[in-house]
Formats: structure tokens, C-alpha cells, sequence
């Protein structure tokens, strides 16, 4: 299978060659995150990673991905995130937040998803719906979509 590319860009040799996928999850959200870098290990051990701190460590850790370690979320990590994404250096995030338990940096994540929404970025917020977008870009890749 050839590398996953990122969707809608020129075809310019500026362009990153491989899709640029961020994973960010709460405290209560991890497993699920794990889980669901587990189903999908193969295709995004081909793309480019980024995630806040404690979730890096751990898709590392018990996956085996390579991944790009920012700063843990309450420390600014989602802001680092946002900013990446805000200059169209990430693709895709999936985001799983913990709706039941408050969080201190509540207006992080909100800027992130903002920043998601500005720029139209997809973003995953649930387990159901990021198996759905990783799925799709899967078979996009596959399939040779994207990027020539
Ligand atoms: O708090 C987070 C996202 O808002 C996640 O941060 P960690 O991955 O460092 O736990």
C-alpha cells in the first residue's frame, strides 16, 4: 500500500508526503485511544504524528507508533497542536475529550476545536466517529486519493 498522503493540497513539492494525523485524548479517554491506535496501526505507522504529551508516551509506549511528543495538554500541548494546525501543518485530529470530567484547561480545547473548525479541519471527538475518519482515510490512500 502506498503512503497515506494529505487531501486537498497542491501538487507542489512543498507539500508533506504523508498525511499529518494529530491523536489527543483525556485521562479517561486513553484505553479507548490505545484501542483504537491498535486497530489502526498499520496505516498510521505510515503517517506523520503528533500528540500532546501523556498520549504520545502512551501510543509509543503500548503501540509502538512514532510520534511527535508536544507539551501534556494542561501544560499547553493542545495549544501547540492548534498552532501547527492553524499554518496547515496537520491534516486531521482525533480528539477524544472526557465529557464528564472537567478539565483545567477548558479553554485549550476549546481553541483547538475552534482552530479545527476555522480552518476545516476533520476532527474526530469520539472513538465512533475517529474509526470512521481513519477508516475513510485509509481507503483514500489505498485507493491513491489525495495528493499526486
Ligand atoms: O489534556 C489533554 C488534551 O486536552 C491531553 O494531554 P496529555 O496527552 O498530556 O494527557
Amino acid at each position: 500500500m502506498t503512503a497515506p498522503t494529505p487531501l486537498d493540497l497542491p501538487a507542489d513539492s512543498a507539500a508533506p508526503a504523508r498525511l499529518r494525523i494529530a491523536l489527543i485524548a483525556h485521562d479517561g479517554k486513553k484505553d479507548e485511544m490505545v484501542m483504537l491506535a491498535t486497530e489502526f496501526a498499520d496505516f498510521l505507522g505510515g503517517c506523520e504524528l503528533i500528540a500532546t504529551g501523556t498520549t504520545g508516551l502512551r501510543l509509543t509506549a503500548e503501540v509502538g507508533l512514532a510520534v511527535e511528543r508536544m507539551l501534556s495538554g494542561p501544560h499547553g500541548g493542545d495549544l501547540q497542536i492548534g498552532a501547527r494546525l492553524a499554518v496547515g501543518q496537520i491534516d486531521a485530529v482525533v480528539f477524544l475529550r472526557d465529557p464528564m470530567t472537567p478539565q483545567p484547561h477548558e479553554p485549550d480545547i476549546n481553541a483547538l476545536v475552534r482552530a479545527c473548525d476555522v480552518h476545516d479541519v476533520a476532527c474526530a471527538t469520539n472513538v465512533a466517529s475517529g474509526r470512521l475518519m481513519l477508516r475513510s482515510l485509509q481507503v483514500l490512500g489505498a485507493s491513491g486519493g489525495g495528493r499526486e
